[in-house]
């Protein structure tokens, strides 16, 4: 000890909070919201990954430079956040014995886990926060519902968001059963999208048009639409404004509407909600 401090009381340990942010699954969405963050500016050393299949634990290294672990208890080990991202049926045997520090954030991305069924699996003492990001996320171009309870202090809610912020938007929920309408809506959305491209390179296929002419329009008039939707201009008005009086637009309308495609739509998210909330129950049932 240097001879003028040695009178003094040694310093108090004042641990430093860390900023680790550990990834139990690291697929497809671990694996875009990694990318988000790093591109936002997170260092890949703040990253860590849990991952059990060994080859994509060596993709994971090499694509982004983190530090994988076969085991979560390593991975978790002094992290700030934890987010949850393996598949839902896969959960309850990734967290099975997992001790997870008082004061860690959690962020889950699973569909249909509720917040009560996860404070069950990992216990209390931990912030939780439930989102509901989807595929675009990739693309940094994704959007997010996210819901936290009323208690959850505001840090834990931050960094959810700036972990979902690093690609695409967030919006907040006020109730936790809203998440089963968002999975419904943009959770599963993207692929209404892709199944309406494909559906409607079939349909003009049909009419004629070489598989390969149909294909390149079909997705480019979606990609040309979806930017004209980024402008914030009303898509009903954007639709109006290619619907001519009498015209084609208005023909193909006119038939989509008569045959139901709103109650069609309706339908399909109701059951993507009920499926949401009838996950929820299943695994609220889960030990
Ligand atoms: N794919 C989608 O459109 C969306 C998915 N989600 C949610 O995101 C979560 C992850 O989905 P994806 O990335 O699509 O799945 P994925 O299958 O690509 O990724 C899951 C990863 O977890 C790994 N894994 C499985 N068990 C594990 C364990 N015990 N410990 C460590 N790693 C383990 C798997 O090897 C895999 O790499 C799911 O809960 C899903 O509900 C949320 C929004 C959209
Ligand atoms: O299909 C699913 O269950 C997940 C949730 C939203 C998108 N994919």
């Amino acid at each position: 000890m240097p001879y003028h401090t040695a009178h003094l009381p040694p310093p108090l340990f004042v641990p430093r909070m860390s900023s680790a942010i550990a990834f139990i699954g690291g697929g497809n969405m671990a694996a875009s919201l990694i990318g988000g963050l790093i591109a936002a500016g997170r260092p890949a050393t703040e990253l860590r990954v849990c991952e059990i299949d060994a080859d994509r634990r060596a993709w994971l290294a090499q694509t982004f430079g983190v530090d994988t672990f076969e085991a979560a208890a390593d991975a978790i080990a002094g992290a700030r956040g934890v987010v949850l991202a393996v598949k839902p049926q896969q959960m309850r045997s990734a967290l099975g014995g997992l001790t997870i520090a008082p004061g860690t954030i959690v962020v889950s991305i699973a569909a249909g886990i509720r917040l009560d069924t996860l404070q069950r699996w990992l216990g209390e003492g931990l912030h939780y926060v439930r989102c509901m990001p989807n595929t675009p996320a990739l693309m940094r171009s994704g959007i997010t519902g996210l819901y936290a309870a009323p208690t959850t202090p505001k840090d834990a809610r931050q960094l959810a968001e700036d972990i979902l912020g690093a690609v695409g938007d967030c919006v907040w929920l006020e109730d936790e059963t809203q998440i089963d309408a968002v999975t419904a809506l943009s959770g599963s959305g993207p692929a209404y999208y892709f199944l309406l491209t494909e559906v409607l390179r079939e349909a003009a296929a049909a009419l004629g048009l070489p598989a390969d002419t149909a294909k390149r329009l079909a997705r480019q008039t979606f990609i040309g639409a979806a930017r004209m939707a980024e402008t914030g201009t009303d898509v009903a008005l954007l639709r109006a404004q290619v619907t001519s009086k009498g015209g084609t637009t208005e023909a193909a309308v006119q038939h989509l509407e008569t045959a139901g495609l709103r109650r069609l739509f309706a339908e399909a998210l109701a059951a993507a909600a009920r499926r949401s909330a009838e996950l929820g129950e299943l695994f609220a049932r889960e030990d």
